[in-house]
């Protein structure tokens, strides 16, 4: 098979058979194709020891819209490429990638179905203690050995080549930071939520916000992100942590996955409103999230400062006080990007089932209600916020 071509179950057994080495020689091969994102196919073939795995395969547009919205099939090579990166100084947060073809845009994972989607999870109302230590490790880790800190100018650069990642970044620059702010028929929301739209799109002071943090997501190459670190990308367990799916993969600004991250806990928190009734669980579900945040914010903040002192290489960036500099304005950076997400979840094309699947329609739009407000409060003050305590503070202030 050389030429690409979109696989159906028969061909994703092909595929495996012809490729070798995934299944013993004697394997009897079933699959079917589960995938529910918005953008690609995801088959899990199984054999008759119920040993399995996941291909995934990329089409040469967006699943979720049709072929009217062609895709690059080089974000399957992105998103392969990203997880080698990370699995290589943070496997235990990183699905592994067990064999990857360009040319298909196929790519080949372990299983993970022996865990959940968070997102999922978060709206069934459980939780999972180590949550917010294990996403800071992966931010903090993927991000420094990916850094000026950490790689020299010329590998960086390369590195920087290999994963531009125009079409996909096109998606996030359009669906984070235009169309919520403007009209355009990818947007969708209730009529009820009008007023809200309309004050959010004439606050010259957010709108200027908003053109800062575009900006600086166009324009600054800090780190090899995942790109798309939300709930929907993260598989859980009481025990385990690991992020899938980094096709939106680029070097951005730090600040924007750990953003995206905290934006979608507190998606969740907006969402317990109108999901939960008993008021006891419903305060437990939020002091969780709140402390899931803090964890978060505070070990990012160490992990990455510790990083620094053992592995920094760059002589100036190791300046006395410098880190510290730094990682003050990538938290605010992620106060921001946390913001940003809360709206596009809310209003523009690709919504949140946590508030999208609230029942009561009154509810529901009370819970989107919050989730702006928060959101528009996050970006118009992230700036204040000088350090990981201050962030935090933010937080709950916007919350009451
Ligand atoms: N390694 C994996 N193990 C088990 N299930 C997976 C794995 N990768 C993806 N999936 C399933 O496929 C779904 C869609 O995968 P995802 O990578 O998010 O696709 P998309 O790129 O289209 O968003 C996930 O929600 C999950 O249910
Ligand atoms: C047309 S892509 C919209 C949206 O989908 C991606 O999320 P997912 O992981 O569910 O595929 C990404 O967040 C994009 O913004």
């Amino acid at each position: 098979m050389s030429a690409y071509q979109a696989f159906d179950n028969d061909k994703a057994i092909e595929y495996i058979n012809n490729l070798g080495g995934m299944f013993p020689p004697d394997a009897q091969l079933n699959c079917y194709e589960f995938g529910d994102g918005n953008l690609n196919l995801v088959f899990r073939v199984t054999d008759q020891h119920n040993h399995s795995v996941i291909l995934k395969q990329a089409l040469p547009y967006a699943r979720c819209v049709g072929e009217s919205w062609p895709l690059t099939l080089d974000r399957a090579r992105i998103e392969a490429s990203a997880l080698r990166r990370h699995g290589e100084v943070c496997p235990a947060h990183t699905v592994r990638v067990l064999h990857h073809n360009s040319e298909q845009a196929v790519t080949i994972l372990e299983d993970l179905g022996h865990l959940n989607i968070l997102r999922s999870e978060l709206n069934a109302g459980r939780t999972f203690a180590n949550l917010g230590r294990d996403v800071a490790h992966y931010l903090a880790t993927t991000s420094f050995y990916h850094s000026d800190f950490y790689l020299t100018p010329a590998n960086k650069k390369a590195l920087i080549q290999s994963f531009t990642n125009p079409e996909l970044c096109a998606i996030t620059e359009e669906l984070f930071f235009d169309d919520p702010y403007q009209d355009n028929e990818r947007n969708h929301y209730p009529d009820a939520l009008r007023k809200e739209v309309d004050k959010l799109r004439h606050n010259t002071g957010l709108k200027l916000a908003i053109a800062q943090l575009k900006q600086r997501f166009l324009s600054a190459p800090q780190a090899l992100l995942h790109g798309d670190a939300h709930s929907g990308s993260l598989f859980v367990d009481d025990t385990t942590t690991k992020f899938i799916d980094p096709e939106f993969a680029f070097f951005g600004p730090i600040g924007f996955d750990l953003g995206s991250f905290i934006g979608n806990l507190l998606l969740n928190f907006c969402a317990q409103h109108g999901r939960i009734c008993e008021a006891s669980k419903r305060r437990d579900i939020h002091t969780y999230l709140l402390r899931t945040i803090d964890i978060c914010l505070s070990e990012f903040d160490y992990q990455w400062q510790t990083l620094c002192e053992q592995h920094g290489t760059d002589n100036t960036l190791q300046a006395p006080g410098y880190a510290a500099l730094f990682l003050r304005d990538v938290l605010q950076d992620a106060i921001g990007y946390c913001g940003s997400e809360m709206i596009r979840r809310t209003i523009g094309l690709a919504h949140v089932s946590d508030l999208d699947e609230i029942e009561d329609e009154q509810a529901r739009l009370r819970a989107q209600r919050l989730a702006l407000e928060v959101g528009e409060q996050l970006i118009l003050n992230a700036r204040s916020c000088h350090n990981k305590d201050a962030c935090y503070q933010l937080i709950i202030s916007v919350l009451q």
